[in-house]
């Protein structure tokens, strides 16, 4: 793991690794932010952040203003990027950003030409922890959030990798991805037409085939450019209901699908995390 740069801010590190990555067969970068104080000898707990479309390591500790108060809390963040990247990694052909490069969609590919490196799934809920436990001052309780496509991928990784997250949270999730353009379009080229695998990776379908108890925090804007086509949050609500499991989803009048919305509630979610990592 090769450090890339480190900025102290807020008393604590950012800190940017680039790795070689066997699940995803290329060089991987991500971001962490170590809370001031967190050292060998006083690791602290987690929270992990998946970006959406577009973005890589770098939007969210730029741009969502967690930092302070992840320094405040004692929490460590990391972010991963949002798909692989390299010479050798295929991208959508017709230049699609919902599709390829930056759009991982946190899966596991199955298709050709995606499935040597668009293993996204495997990689964040195993080999990145397993690398940042081993080899930074973090401990294995860990929390788990995202935006957009990467609120899709924060509820599906902590409903299916029971125990190992002890909270979720997303901003502007895609709520139902079968059943929306971009995860139908992601979705038919990384796990192909026989719709029989791809139900493992919707939110709505997981919620609504058993109750789940894992505490979770949804915000989503009324102004958000993508709410009806592609987000569909009423689809949490409908699925939560058939199967009994609480989930808190808050709906803001006129916010919008930017970073902006998420610097402004990004701190009752780090709260929310850290109250169940049992940092408050
Ligand atoms: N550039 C695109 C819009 C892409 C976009 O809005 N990306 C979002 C995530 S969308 C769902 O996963 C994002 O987080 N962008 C990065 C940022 O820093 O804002 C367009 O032109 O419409």
């Amino acid at each position: 793991m090769k450090m890339i740069s480190e900025n102290k801010a807020f008393g604590g590190r950012h800190i940017r690794y680039r790795h070689r990555s066997e699940v995803t067969h290329c060089d991987m970068t991500f971001a962490v932010f170590l809370p001031p104080f967190a050292n060998k000898d006083n690791p602290v707990p987690v929270l992990y952040w998946l970006s959406g479309l577009t973005c890589t390591d770098e939007n969210f500790m730029q741009k969502a203003g967690a930092m302070k108060w992840a320094a405040d809390l004692g929490l460590a963040l990391i972010a991963p990027d949002t798909s692989p990247r390299g010479e050798d990694v295929p991208d959508d052909e017709s230049g699609d950003y919902a599709l390829g490069l930056g759009a991982g969609f946190y899966v596991n590919a199955t298709e050709e030409p995606w499935k040597q490196h668009y293993q996204m799934y495997s990689y964040v809920t195993e080999e990145l922890p397993a690398l940042v436990e081993s080899a930074l001052p973090v401990t294995n309780e860990r929390a788990i959030s995202g935006h957009s496509m990467g609120g899709h991928g924060a509820l599906v990784i902590a409903l299916r990798q029971l125990n190992r997250y002890v909270s979720v949270s997303a901003f502007s999730p895609i709520a139902n991805p079968i059943d929306c353009p971009w995860g139908k379009k992601a979705f038919s080229a990384y796990l192909g037409k026989d719709k029989s695998g791809w139900e493992d990776y919707d939110t709505s379908v997981l919620i609504s085939q058993r109750q789940h108890t894992i505490p979770m925090l949804i915000e989503q804007g009324t102004a958000d450019q993508f709410l009806t086509q592609q987000l569909k949050p009423e689809r949490l609500l409908n699925a939560a209901q058939r199967s009994d499991t609480a989930i808190t989803l808050n709906m803001h009048e006129g916010y919008d699908h930017s970073y902006f919305f998420i610097a402004t509630f990004i701190r009752n979610h780090l709260e929310f995390h850290a109250s169940h990592l049992g940092l408050i």
